[in-house]
């Protein structure tokens, strides 16, 4: 699982070779021992570059040890083995190094990484700390303010902010083990003293505990109950305050209270699931790894609400040119407003320029003409959609994918009223859709594999984590939480506040309460569909027997509010007052 070789007459190059993303299984981290071993008893190597095959250097412990019962050399010495070592290695990163790879890397007693490598230490999104050394390596080598960025996010960084922050030694858009090699050659023999992170001091500001305490605070207000966040805190603290060996203790210690915690194994199915919903299959057979997308470069948006408006500029962002249509002249004006102001804000954030130009609006849906997909997001009622769907179907070109962003409707019924059925799928987003990662694709029986391939794969374009869902009443998304709404309204009448329901929910680790969450989509969609299930009636919104409705408790608070015109932020009044 390492391959050692001797290249240059005197460099010793081992190469990860544990595809797909060389994670440090127990056979790689034997392989990587034994490597080692080899270059540094071997006279002629005086020098060793460590790089991972196929463009990655290394996706970290292999996540699918966690649980089991890990056996093979630990990660630990390993790396202590390699820092320790009297000629120098040198890390050649390409594609990513992440959590432990990236440890592996610090280990080392130089980096180089290509333009395009990525590198962080992502343990936190898994439930864990970067316990390889990762909590005590990265705030000598960068500092604590830097460090505690990192190892609380998880973030990724590019080699260019590797580069600015210290974290490596050069940047190519060469051959990145070539050029590691020569840098190997030009490192050889000299003296490794400075070269050992574990050895530096942590330099620190002079007010520790005033600035832990701040990150702490700041921490657990972000991190919403979540744990691996403040062991990281911790971890890192020990780094400031303790010698290297005691930090590493400590390290470890937090490390084991993580690892069989509850959050971490969540975390752990979490990301193996949102790999698997990748491998999609219909009733049809047809399949992901049979199935051919095509490429979309120009969509359009159809209808510029709450949903629309998101769905608009998740596509921007994207990259791709949009068409963005609204016929209501009141809505159309508002829309234009609040669209640019999204991007605005959200290229604030991530410090680009916002996609401005990506965006034509109209007011006529003959816009839509040379589309190559269309995302139909107009109010939740059949006969408007029907109606869209019949004018799409004449006004777009031949191939154009016709989408509804439906959240319960049938998507068959809808496919029915076009020309070619095959070209019609479900992309139902959730609100904030710009911001939400989920994304449900709903084939009918009609749809054809490429509609859902290409569906996938556009979702995927986006950021979002697209899952394959058949054509049922509310899909999977809203049928998971038609119950916990329901619950929500029960503890209202058994004399809760919205309040009282969402700060718990928040203190959870939920982002948004469940009651901000139904203002920030609309009450009137729920309110719609419930008419629409008989639920709903004239005369029926109050007294006990008004919370008994086909054959279940009901409540009609929901409801109540809607006929008040409260559908949320949307009329400045919903659940909240805005
Ligand atoms: C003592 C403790 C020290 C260290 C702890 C750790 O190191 S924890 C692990 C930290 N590593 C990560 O968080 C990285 C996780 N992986 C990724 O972010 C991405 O997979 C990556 C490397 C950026 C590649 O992305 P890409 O989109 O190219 O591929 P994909 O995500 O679909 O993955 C491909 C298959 O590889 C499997 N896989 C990825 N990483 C690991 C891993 N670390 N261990 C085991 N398996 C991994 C992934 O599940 C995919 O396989 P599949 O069969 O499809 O599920």
């Amino acid at each position: 699982m390492a391959q050692f070789a001797r290249v240059s007459r005197s460099v010793g190059l081992i190469t990860l070779q544990n595809p797909p993303v060389n994670a440090l299984s127990a056979l790689a981290r034997q392989g990587i021992v034994d490597a080692v071993k080899r270059a540094l008893s071997d006279p002629k190597v005086k020098s060793v570059v460590i790089c991972g095959q196929n463009g990655i250097f290394c996706g970290g412990a292999d996540i699918k040890e966690f649980g089991t019962n890990i056996t093979g050399p630990p990660l630990v010495p390993m790396i202590h083995a390699i820092e320790a070592s009297n000629k120098p290695v040198v890390a050649a990163i390409e594609g990513s190094a992440f959590g432990g790879g990236l440890e592996l890397a610090l280990g080392c007693h130089y980096r180089v990484a290509h333009s395009k490598a990525k590198l962080g230490l992502t343990e936190v999104t898994l439930g864990l700390l970067p316990a390889a050394g990762g909590t005590q390596r990265l705030p000598r080598l960068i500092g604590v303010p830097a460090a505690l960025n990192l190892i609380t996010t998880g973030r990724h960084v590019t080699a260019a902010e590797a580069l600015q922050l210290g974290i490596v030694d050069q940047v190519t858009d060469h051959n990145t083990v070539d050029e590691a090699v020569k840098f190997a050659l030009s490192v050889a023999g000299k003296s490794l003293d400075a070269r050992r992170i574990s050895t530096y001091p942590c330099p620190c500001p002079s007010d520790v505990d005033a600035l832990f305490e701040e990150v702490m605070q700041k921490v657990r207000q972000s991190a919403r109950g979540a744990i691996a966040p403040i062991a990281c805190v911790q971890a890192v603290r020990a780094a400031a305050t303790l010698p290297y060996s005691q930090g590493m203790e400590r390290e470890q210690e937090l490390m084991a209270t993580l690892f069989t915690s509850g959050q971490a194994r969540a975390l752990q199915y979490c990301f193996f699931a949102q790999r698997a919903v990748g491998r999609w299959s219909m009733p049809s057979g047809a399949r992901w790894d049979t199935s051919k997308p095509r490429s979309i470069h120009k969509a359009a948006v159809i209808g510029l609400g709450t949903m629309g408006r998101g769905i608009a500029v998740a596509l921007a962002q994207t990259g791709l040119s949009v068409v963005a249509v609204e016929t209501q002249e009141k809505q159309f004006m508002e829309a234009k407003k609040m669209v640019s102001g999204m991007m605005e804000r959200g290229a604030k954030r991530h410090g680009t320029a916002p996609p401005l130009d990506k965006i034509t609006y109209s007011q006529n849906i003959q816009a839509v003409a040379d589309v190559d997909l269309v995302i139909e997001a107009v109010f939740e009622d059949m006969a408007l959609k029907e109606k869209v769907f019949q004018q799409l179907s004449t006004i777009c070109k031949q191939g154009t994918f016709l989408c509804t962003n439906t959240s319960a409707l049938d998507v068959d019924h809808l496919a029915s009223q076009t020309r070619n059925p095959e070209l019609v799928v479900g992309m139902h987003f959730f609100a904030p859709a710009h911001v939400m990662k989920l994304l449900e694709v709903v084939y009918g029986p009609r749809s054809s594999p490429q509609a859902v391939a290409t569906a996938m794969q556009l979702g995927k374009k986006m950021g979002k984590v697209s899952v394959a869902v058949g054509n049922c009443r509310g899909f999977v998304g809203n049928r998971m939480l038609k119950p916990y709404l329901e619950q929500a309204l029960f503890l209202l009448e058994e004399g809760a506040t919205p309040e009282l329901v969402d700060g718990a929910l928040e203190e959870f680790g939920f982002a948004l309460g469940v009651f901000k969450m139904s203002d920030l989509s609309g009450l009137d969609v729920g309110w719609k569909v419930r008419k629409g299930d008989g639920l709903v009636e004239p005369g029926l919104a109050s007294g006990p027997s008004a919370r008994i409705r086909q054959g279940r408790r009901y409540s009609p608070l929901g409801d109540l509010l809607c006929e008040q015109g409260r559908f949320g932020q949307k009329t400045g009044q919903g659940w909240y007052r805005y």
